[in-house]
């Protein structure tokens, strides 16, 4: 574990009278994010870090955040979800293996309901910082040159047939197969335009950044409001198509057995591992489709209430952020065999790809999505980048279109690369 600030600086929430462009206040280096529709938090600079590999990283990480805050000297005066000390968290797939990243930045500016406010933490001057953030759209990263990452598309196919065929003896029901691309630009990278690009194109979606690994998911693992628990759980994709094309791709998606029952075993895994902390956990019977630019979604809103009395009573949100990952959605079923299955054929490093990433204030209010549709940029090379991108391999799925889905997926980032 190591951290970083460990003085106890004095924290203030201020609110703004005027909402600011949230991603438009970001600077080039430390930007963290996570906004959507222009509202949600960004943050930068470090009064507090911390990174943490091992089978008890999750824990660890809620106890240093917990002395952490009740430590702090906080004036907050705006009070809500997002107010006073926030932590942003990006946790590797497999936190014994990874190392799960956590920040507290130094300055955080929110937006919610159309409320805003900035809280600092440490010495910076809350009338100061909206000022000293750039103006300027930076230039474009020029010419872009892909490489394959672990496996080439043809040996990726062939451990996705290994898939089916182990799915097929009855060791596994479903697992997630991902690959990366590689790509190297003329001119850095840019958080900013990136994210700023992503959240054109994906308004439905959450615009994360946290330590370099950006991207806009559209799967919420879960957000807490007080007692209240969601998630919006994703498996099933369709490409988009042109015309009438398009309409009847969306119906076939909703009426495909097989997506259908893909789904369902993410919607499984996500309500077994949350049942036990609630007092009602409800999901609708019926899937819904999520059409966003590049592929749709068979998608399920879960909503909850939290079990136990007060803040201390209830279990936190890194707690249950762990109880519930990695669900279906971007693991397996059985959970056991899908990981297993993942590190004898992926041929790569998750690193934080398809893990949790998001926020959590010092009430235990907060929100994580999956990181999805994402770029880690690199730390040695600001000109090059990693993207992921995996779909749910079932009895019945085809290598060839299973490739094309993560190629559909790619492009997410490749477009807000690109243009
Ligand atoms: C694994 C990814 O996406 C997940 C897999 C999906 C699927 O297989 O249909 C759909 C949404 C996500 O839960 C990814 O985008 O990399």
């Amino acid at each position: 574990m190591t951290t970083a600030g460990a003085r106890t600086p004095a924290v203030t929430t201020t609110p703004l009278r005027e909402a600011p462009a949230l991603l438009e206040l970001l600077p080039a280096a430390g930007a963290l994010s996570w906004v959507r529709r222009g509202e949600g938090l960004v943050g930068w600079g470090e009064a507090a870090r911390l990174e943490v590999t091992g089978p008890r990283a999750l824990a660890e990480a809620a106890a240093w955040w917990a002395g952490l805050s009740a430590g702090l000297d906080v004036d907050d005066r705006a009070g809500v979800p997002g107010s006073g000390p926030v932590l942003f968290a990006s946790i590797a797939f497999d936190p014994a293996a990874g190392t799960s990243v956590f920040v507290v930045p130094e300055v955080v500016v929110g937006r919610r309901d159309g409320v805003a406010w900035v809280t600092t933490t440490g010495d910076a001057d809350p009338a100061d910082v909206l000022v000293a953030a750039p103006a300027t759209a930076p230039a474009g990263p020029g010419r872009l040159r892909y490489a394959d990452g672990a496996l080439d598309p043809a040996s990726w196919c062939a451990r996705v047939a290994t898939a089916v065929a182990r799915i097929g003896a009855g060791e596994l029901a479903k697992v997630v197969l991902a690959r990366d691309l590689l790509v190297t630009a003329d001119e850095p990278l840019d958080v900013r335009s990136l994210l700023a690009r992503l959240a054109a194109r994906f308004p439905d979606c959450w615009t994360f950044a946290v330590d370099d690994l950006l991207g806009a998911t559209p799967e919420l693992l879960l957000r807490r409001t007080g007692r209240q628990l969601s998630s919006r759980v994703l498996a099933g994709t369709a490409p988009r198509g042109a015309g009438a094309a398009d309409a009847r791709l969306a119906a076939d998606l909703l009426s495909s057995a097989k997506d259908r029952a893909e789904h369902a075993l993410a919607v499984d895994s996500l309500v077994r591992a949350l049942q036990p902390y609630c007092t009602t956990l409800t999901a609708p019977a019926e899937p819904e489709l999520l059409t966003l630019a590049n592929v749709r979604h068979l998608a399920t809103d879960v909503t909850g209430v939290q079990r136990g009395r007060g803040v201390r009573g209830r279990a936190g949100l890194l707690e249950l952020v762990g109880a519930v990952h990695p669900t279906a959605a971007v693991c397996g079923t059985p959970t056991g065999a899908a990981a297993a299955l993942i590190g004898e054929l992926e041929g790569m490093d998750r690193g934080r790809y398809a893990g949790p990433v998001g926020w959590v204030d010092a009430r235990g209010d907060g929100e994580f999505g999956l990181a999805l549709r994402c770029a880690q940029l690199s730390a040695e090379d600001a000109t090059s980048a990693r993207l992921f991108a995996g779909c749910g391999i079932v009895a019945g799925s085809d290598p060839a279109a299973e490739l094309a889905e993560t190629q559909a997926k790619f492009a997410a980032v490749q477009a807000a690369l690109e243009s």
